[in-house]
This record gives structure tokens, C-alpha cells and sequence, in this order.
């Protein structure tokens, strides 16, 4: 078998009296993207940090590619790349000047770090922004350029932490399409997100953190089998409805649901321990006491079910 790219054996960081984690382990195969997830305070920022030799675990061990992040910290250093959502980039300077910037600080120079850039604005589809000042660019774009500064080096392992957040739906889906084609090429991803929806899409196999211990881990599709039954779900013409279902539907298990829109009509979610007969029983109930529903349905549970399931907050 290869070596892990990511490899977390017993990992454990306390600051004082302050225990952020208590010991984790998990693994990444090469060329595979790993969800990193969990409610704010879990301690996914302070694993990114130890795996990025940012800073010295207080117990425990992590290699990357098969190298110690403590003794072995320079050459982790030349395997990897660390992104955020809060971009690294000069907006003084051009998008490709921040390219070279980059190259610069790990030793790229003249013509190879000439031709890397083009590759990368190729790549990331910056043609029509390589010339113009960071600071004039969306969002999105500096987030494009920010990942694209991250691969100048071509790392093995490349953390991306929480890399949408506060994009607009079509920056975000840009970014995807780049995570997805990093795998594509062979590059390590850890991804940490507060978007159930985004390492549902993306990620190869996620590890839920709770206060600073792995709850679960696995694929998208084993976390939301691990969470049980599928989930009816009925939604309501009329919010004032809603208590009136939840007599008359008493009986069945409640599940507790991310938060709608307000403009959303109100929807309550129910285990469905027998499939379909309990979406049979449940459209009779409110037949008989002549609720009106947009719709109900039998569906898997979500993510965010099963992470409000196993944790005790949203992210
Ligand atoms: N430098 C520090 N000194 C003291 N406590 C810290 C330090 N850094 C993190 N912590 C604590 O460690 C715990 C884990 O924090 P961490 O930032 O790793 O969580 P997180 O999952 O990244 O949260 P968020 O989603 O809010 O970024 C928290 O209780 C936090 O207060």
C-alpha cells in the first residue's frame, strides 16, 4: 500500500488549561480530497496549523507523505501549501505579480517560474485579470488567484481552509470546479468547511470533529447510512400548521433540521423507520385532519441531519 499523504496518529494540542485537541487520528490517501469538519471551537484550524508545522503538537505524531511534521519540518514545509479565506495577497500588486511573489518565496525564479505562471493563469482561467491590481478584483477572482499562488510550488498536500466562504454561488461552484480538478491531478486536499453541501460534493472520505475528538469519520454516504433511517419529510402550505402536525403526528421520531429560508414554506422532518408505509401513514394522518401540504417525501438525511445528530451545534 502507498504511504498516506496525511497521516494522524494520537494528535493532541493543549494551551494551558485550554485542551483544543485530545488525541486524533485519521488518514488521507494520496490524491484524494479530505472534509474536514465541525462545529466553530472543534479544533480544525488547530489541526491545519500542526499538520503545516505552524505550530508543535503536544502529543501525538503526523506525517505527510510519510514525513514527521516535528522532526521533519523543513521538507513538510516544501511538500505542502496552505490556503484560507483570508487571501495572502498583495493588492498592490498585479495578479500575476502575486503569482511570482509567491514563486519567489520558495525559490522559483526566471524562466521555469515564468512558465509556471502561464500554466496557472491557463489553468484558473485569469487571462483577463493577469495584468490588473488585486485590489480591483471580485471576491472570487483574489480567491482564484489565492489558490492559484498556493500551487505555484506544485505541493503533494494542499490545505484549503474554508475556501468559499463568503463567495457568492458562482464564485463558490469556480472553486469547486478547481478542488475537483486539483484531485484530478493528483493533489492531496484537506478541506475544511462549514458547507455540508460542499464536502458532501467534494470530499473522498470526512472527519466530523466535536470538541476537539474525531466523532466520525467516513465516506458522505456511510456518515449519512451511520445517522440510520431515511427521513420523511413534509412540507406545509400554512406556518400555522405547524403545531397542529406535530399532534397529529406525535408519534413518529422527530428530526431536528438545519434552519430554512424565511421565504421557505415550514417543513418538519420524521424518521421513517418503515419507508414508504410511513410516508403512507403520515399522508393519512393529515388527510384526516385536513392539513394541506406542498409536498411529503422520503429522502436519505442530509448531512447537516447527521452532523446535528453527532455533534451538538451546527458549524
Ligand atoms: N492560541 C490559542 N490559545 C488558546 N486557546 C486556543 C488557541 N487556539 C485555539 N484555541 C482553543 O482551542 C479550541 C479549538 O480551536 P480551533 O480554532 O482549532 O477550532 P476551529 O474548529 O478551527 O474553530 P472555528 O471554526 O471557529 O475556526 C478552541 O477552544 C479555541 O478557543
Amino acid at each position: 500500500m502507498s504511504v498516506p499523504a496525511i497521516e494522524v496518529a494520537g494528535l493532541a494540542k493543549t494551551y494551558g488549561e485550554v485542551t483544543a485537541l485530545h488525541g486524533i487520528s485519521f488518514e488521507a490517501a494520496p490524491g484524494t480530497v479530505l472534509g474536514l469538519l465541525g462545529p466553530n471551537g472543534s479544533g480544525k484550524t488547530t489541526t491545519v496549523t500542526l499538520l503545516a508545522t505552524l505550530q508543535r503538537p503536544t502529543a501525538g505524531s503526523a506525517r505527510i507523505c510519510g514525513h514527521d511534521v516535528v522532526a521533519d519540518a523543513a521538507r513538510v514545509r516544501e511538500l505542502i501549501s496552505l490556503t484560507g479565506q483570508s487571501a495572502a495577497l498583495d493588492g498592490g500588486l498585479t495578479a500575476a505579480e502575486n503569482l511570482a511573489m509567491f514563486g519567489n518565496l520558495t525559490g522559483l525564479r526566471g524562466e521555469r517560474l515564468r512558465a509556471r505562471i502561464d500554466e496557472l493563469v491557463e489553468q484558473f482561467d485569469l487571462g483577463a485579470v493577469r495584468d490588473r491590481r488585486v485590489a480591483t478584483l471580485s471576491g472570487g477572482m483574489q480567491r482564484r488567484v489565492d489558490i492559484a499562488g498556493a500551487l505555484v510550488t506544485r505541493p503533494a498536500v494542499l490545505f484549503l481552509d474554508e475556501p468559499t466562504t463568503g463567495l457568492d454561488p458562482r464564485s463558490r461552484a469556480a472553486v469547486w470546479e478547481i478542488v475537483a480538478g486539483l484531485r484530478a491531478e493528483g493533489i492531496t486536499v484537506l478541506l475544511t468547511t462549514q458547507y455540508l453541501a460542499e464536502a458532501d460534493l467534494l470530499a473522498d472520505r470526512i472527519v466530523l470533529l466535536d470538541r476537539g475528538a474525531v466523532v466520525a469519520t467516513g465516506t458522505p454516504a456511510e456518515l449519512k447510512r451511520h445517522a440510520g433511517a431515511a427521513v420523511c419529510e413534509v412540507t406545509l402550505v400554512d406556518p400555522g400548521d405547524l403545531d397542529r402536525v406535530a399532534t397529529v403526528l406525535g408519534r413518529f421520531e422527530s428530526v431536528e433540521t438545519p434552519a430554512a429560508g424565511p421565504a421557505a414554506h415550514p417543513r418538519l422532518v420524521f424518521r421513517s423507520e418503515a419507508g414508504m408505509s410511513t410516508v403512507a401513514e403520515v399522508i393519512a394522518l393529515l388527510r384526516e385532519a385536513r392539513i394541506d401540504v406542498v409536498d411529503v417525501g422520503l429522502r436519505q438525511p442530509s448531512l447537516d441531519e447527521v452532523f446535528l445528530q453527532l455533534t451538538e451545534q451546527v458549524p
